[in-house]
């Protein structure tokens, strides 16, 4: 076995640590009970069981993928994800234990990444992050190279709220934070390493292709023909951003965590010092979403509860804002997953059948490359990219 195996092997699971995550899991028992001692003792003998643990692990992980994948994601017990995402850890090494080569290598980093997406695994951390270390290493060509994008020059636009060019943290506290203030903060980002080098999308293919993703297919997650998948990056890419570009559906990498799941890419941006300035004591983490795709991608009007930059790399976002306080006029769905979305169509207001909608005072703007854009909690927003666009947003309380 490769020696760096059995080093990351000893990071795996003990029985004692999954205990009581089994208390009325006897298959899982069974199961994990058998695998971890045969990893423990995989070094000094050859397990006769092997190919019956191996195939046992693999059905442990099949059947709690199926026991994620019923309800609603977010009622799903914890310690079901995390016995998933054990299983995951588990698989991945049975079959690193059968090749190390480039291509088991790019399988174990997609079951790594599903296990991240959809288990839960805060509690094996250093194994996953020495794992990912282990997996990533290797770069990713396109078939067919993908298109270097054009910086583009600032457009001309209206902008109904206030624009300030880099305000100061004190200019942006008294002026955008306490009075709740909607601001388009221009030229914000201009320095960050992504700003140039994200314009290739080839950059983005070698450092992230081999990752898999949650992709929102359709272009507003709110109707009947929307759906999610898992997909490789490459995949995405390439349909999305390659030769075949235009011919598919509108794929959108949406709202997800990539930079913690791909810290190389951290490095190209920095969180802004705005997100320092807090109403909680001391200021509480920030969160980072990506938001990558083709031109046409809407996120329909909708609010969140945290403070948001929404800072943009390349492309520009047509945005539609609409305060806290016409919520009632913005006809929110009545579904509690849906219940912060509102059932109009921001870009086409229909008043026959959305008649409120006619008293809500609405602020149109254009989002372009390098500037980003204050909303305060609960301020309504729907965007719309005009062009293949890549931005981030940081949320924080
Ligand atoms: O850019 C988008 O499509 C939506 C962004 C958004 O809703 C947010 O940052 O909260
Ligand atoms: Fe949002």
């Amino acid at each position: 076995m490769d020696p760096i195996l059995i080093k990351l092997a000893k990071l795996l699971p003990r029985l004692e640590d999954v205990e009581e995550l089994l208390d009325n899991e006897v298959e899982a028992r069974y199961i994990l009970k058998k695998a971890i001692s045969f990893m423990e003792n995989c070094e000094s003998s050859k397990c006769v069981d092997e190919e019956e643990i191996r195939y046992l692990i693999c059905a442990l992980v099949d059947r709690n993928w199926e026991r994620i994948h019923t309800g609603h994601f977010s009622s799903v017990p914890l310690n079901i994800r995390k016995i998933y995402a054990i299983g995951c850890y588990f698989k991945i090494f049975f079959l690193l234990l059968e090749s190390t080569d480039p291509g088991q290598r790019e399988i174990c980093s997609g079951i790594l990444d599903e296990a991240q997406l959809l288990g839960c695994m805060e509690d094996w951390s250093e194994l996953k992050i020495s794992l990912m270390q282990y997996l990533d290493d290797e770069k990713v060509g396109a078939s067919v190279p993908l298109p270097i994008l054009m910086p583009s020059t600032r457009l001309q636009s209206t902008c109904d709220i206030p624009q300030m060019e880099a305000p100061s943290l004190n200019e942006f506290k008294t002026q955008c934070f306490t009075p709740r203030q909607p601001t388009l903060l221009l030229n914000t980002i201009k320095h960050w390493p992504a700003m140039e080098k994200w314009l290739d999308l080839n950059y983005l293919l070698q450092i992230a292709g081999n990752r898999t993703v949650p992709i929102e297919i359709g272009s507003n997650y709110a109707s009947d023909e929307w759906s999610q998948q898992l997909v490789k990056i490459r995949d995405f890419l390439q349909r999305q951003f390659g030769s075949e570009e235009g011919s598919q559906e509108i794929e959108y990498l949406a709202q997800h965590e990539l930079f913690s799941q791909i810290p190389a890419l951290k490095k190209d941006i920095s969180i802004p010092d705005y997100c320092t300035i807090s109403g909680d004591d001391p200021p509480g983490a920030v969160d980072i979403k990506a938001w990558l795709g083709p031109a046409g991608t809407i996120s329909p009007m909708h609010y969140d509860p945290k403070h948001n930059l929404l800072c943009q790399v390349f492309g520009s976002k047509k945005i539609i804002l609409a305060a806290p306080e016409d919520t009632d006029k913005l006809y929110p769905h009545d579904s509690e997953f849906l219940g912060n979305t509102s059932q109009i169509d921001a870009a086409s207001l229909d008043f026959e059948k959305y008649p409120l909608v006619k008293e809500v005072k609405f602020y149109d703007l254009l989002l372009q490359p390098g500037d980003c854009l204050y909303m305060p909690p609960k301020w309504w927003h729907y965007v719309r990219s005009e062009a293949p666009s890549f931005s981030v947003s940081f949320w924080w309380e």
